[in-house]
């Protein structure tokens, strides 16, 4: 062997030896991961994310996947003449959206993520918030200021729901005869509708409902960023509130940011914010020292 092969072995064991800690601690524990809609687009991501997955799953990690697909559910509404328009980042529902939302999530997304983990050897279970109880939805209430009046109005979403009740048996259950729960973001209603849930909701009330050790959000860059673009690294929930309130988070960051704070609020360890487009980002935060995105701590 020559000089180059041996350091570059070495380079690799030592790898595999700075993870041994890490792997040590988190032996056991549950991840809820929160796969993005625009990341499932490119077939090398999916690969290498459903890869990370079988890879925790393998050294003893119980990971649970929830997956969003907006892009998907546009993509096909428009295919259908439907127009879609979203208040504070969600997609005002009614009958026939749902009833999209449902077919493409739970139908094709869903089973595309179980494939996918599959083809990296791994068992996962597609399953959605109607299964095994999972997720009870209630309708969500929002409301907007008129600029004009400045007073506050009752908006109606339709079937946008959020989770009220999280019965965790059946992602437990899978989790433990060896299988890797993948979870998409639709629920019933009490009332007997079908609710359509953003999926970083979703993911966080399951987060919290299973006192996971950590909750990932893989977005489209590289987490939460200041004003001048730096990103910031370690966030708790009362610096959530002042970069909301000086406009260094808006749009989809907010509710984003909201539920990382929730979900630790109400029991999970720690939440992160990372870049899904960086391969395997979600192993270099887990099993290094040097840490990826934003860490969101009670
Ligand atoms: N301070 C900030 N740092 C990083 N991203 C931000 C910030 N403020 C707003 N954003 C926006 O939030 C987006 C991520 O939220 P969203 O589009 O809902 O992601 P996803 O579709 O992955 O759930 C980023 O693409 C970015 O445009
Ligand atoms: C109510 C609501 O907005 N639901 C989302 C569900 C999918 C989702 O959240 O997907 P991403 O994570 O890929 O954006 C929607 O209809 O787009």
């Amino acid at each position: 062997m020559s000089a180059v092969d041996t350091k570059a072995m070495l380079a690799k064991a030592e790898v595999l030896i700075e993870a041994l800690p890490y792997m040590r601690r988190y032996a056991g524990s549950t991840f809820v991961v929160k796969y993005g809609g625009h990341a499932m687009g490119d077939p090398e991501a999916a690969r290498d994310f459903a890869e990370d997955i079988v890879l925790l799953k393998a050294v003893g990690i119980n990971p649970v996947v929830v997956h969003g697909g907006g892009p998907q559910i546009g993509a096909m509404l428009k295919k259908l003449g439907v127009e879609s328009t979203f208040v504070d980042g969600l997609r005002v529902t009614d009958k026939a959206t749902a009833e999209v939302a449902e077919m493409v999530l739970s139908g094709r997304i869903n089973k595309e993520l179980v494939t996918w983990i599959a083809n990296a050897g791994g068992k996962a279970l597609g399953i959605s918030g109607k299964d095994g109880g999972l997720v009870t939805a209630t309708k969500v209430a929002r409301t907007t200021k008129d600029p004009d009046s400045n007073i506050e109005q009752a908006v109606d979403l339709g079937f946008v729901g959020e989770p009220s009740r999280v019965d965790t048996t059946i992602l437990e259950t899978a989790s433990g005869a060896g299988m890797i729960p993948v979870v998409a973001p639709i629920g019933a209603g009490e009332d007997g509708h079908t609710y359509n849930i953003n999926a970083d909701t979703m993911a966080g009330a399951i987060a919290a409902a299973l006192g996971a050790s950590r909750l990932f959000l893989l977005t489209d860059v590289p987490g939460v960023l200041d004003k001048e673009k730096v990103l910031l690294t370690d966030l708790r929930p009362s610096d959530v509130k002042r970069l909301k309130d000086d406009g260094t988070i808006t749009g989809g960051m907010i509710p984003k940011l909201e539920t990382c704070v929730h979900a630790v609020e109400a029991g999970c360890e720690a939440a992160v914010i990372l870049d899904g487009r960086v391969p395997h980002a979600m192993l270099l935060e887990i099993f290094t020292s040097k840490g990826a995105g934003t860490l969101i701590r009670a």
